[in-house]
C-alpha cells in the first residue's frame, strides 16, 4: 500500500519478474488503475510458499478499492518515496487502514530500489518468514501467503 507513484508496482514486478529485461522502467510511469496481483513461489527453510501479491492502486478514487483487499491479507509492503514527504506522511493513513491488524513495534524496516535491484529480495524473504512464523499452527490452502499488494525507494514490511 502507499501513496501513489511512490513505485509500488516497480517494487512487485523487480519481485516478481526479476529475469525480466525490463523489470523496472524508469522512463515510463503507468498507473495501476483497479488492482493487479502477481505470484512468485520461493522456498524458504525448507517450506515451499506461493506469494499472491497483490498491487493496489495508489489514487484517490481508487482508495476504497484497495481498502477492501486489505482484510484478506496476511501481510504489506508499505511504500513511499523517500524524496516526497507527503508520501511519507501518507504511510500514517494508510496505516489507519490496515489498523484490524495489530501495528507492533519492531516491525522490519528496509530501504528498497526497485531501479537498482536494492533490498527487495530481502523484504519480501523477512516479511514471508514472519508471516509463515506466526501461521506456523494454521497454514491452511497448501501454504499460500497472500501479500495485499504492496513501491518506491523505501518500504517497510510486517
Ligand atoms: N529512482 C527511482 N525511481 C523509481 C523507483 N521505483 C519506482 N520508481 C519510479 O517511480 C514512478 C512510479 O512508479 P510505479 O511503480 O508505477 O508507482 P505506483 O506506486 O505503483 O503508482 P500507482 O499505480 O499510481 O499507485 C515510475 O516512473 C518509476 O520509474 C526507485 O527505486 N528509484
Amino acid at each position: 500500500a502507499g501513496e501513489s507513484c511512490v513505485g509500488k508496482t516497480s517494487i512487485v514486478r523487480r519481485y516478481t519478474e526479476p529475469n525480466a529485461a525490463a523489470a523496472f522502467s524508469s522512463s515510463s510511469y503507468l498507473a495501476t488503475i483497479g488492482i493487479d496481483f502477481k505470484v512468485r513461489c520461493i522456498t524458504l527453510n525448507g517450506t515451499r510458499v506461493k506469494l499472491q501479491i497483490w498491487d493496489t492502486a495508489g489514487q484517490e478514487r481508487f482508495h476504497t478499492l484497495s481498502t477492501s483487499y486489505f482484510r484478506g491479507a496476511q501481510g504489506f509492503v508499505l511504500v513511499y518515496d523517500i524524496t516526497n514527504l507527503d508520501s511519507f506522511q501518507g504511510v500514517t493513513s494508510w496505516m489507519k487502514d490496515i489498523h484490524e491488524l495489530a501495528w507492533e513495534h519492531g516491525i522490519p524496516f528496509f530501504e528498497t530500489s526497485a531501479k537498482d535491484n536494492v533490498n527487495i529480495e530481502d523484504a519480501f524473504s523477512v516479511l514471508t518468514l514472519e508471516i509463515l512464523e506466526k501461521k506456523s499452527c494454521v497454514l491452511y490452502d497448501l501454504d499460500v501467503v497472500d501479500l495485499n499488494e504492496s513501491k518506491k525507494r523505501t518500504c517497510c514490511a510486517f
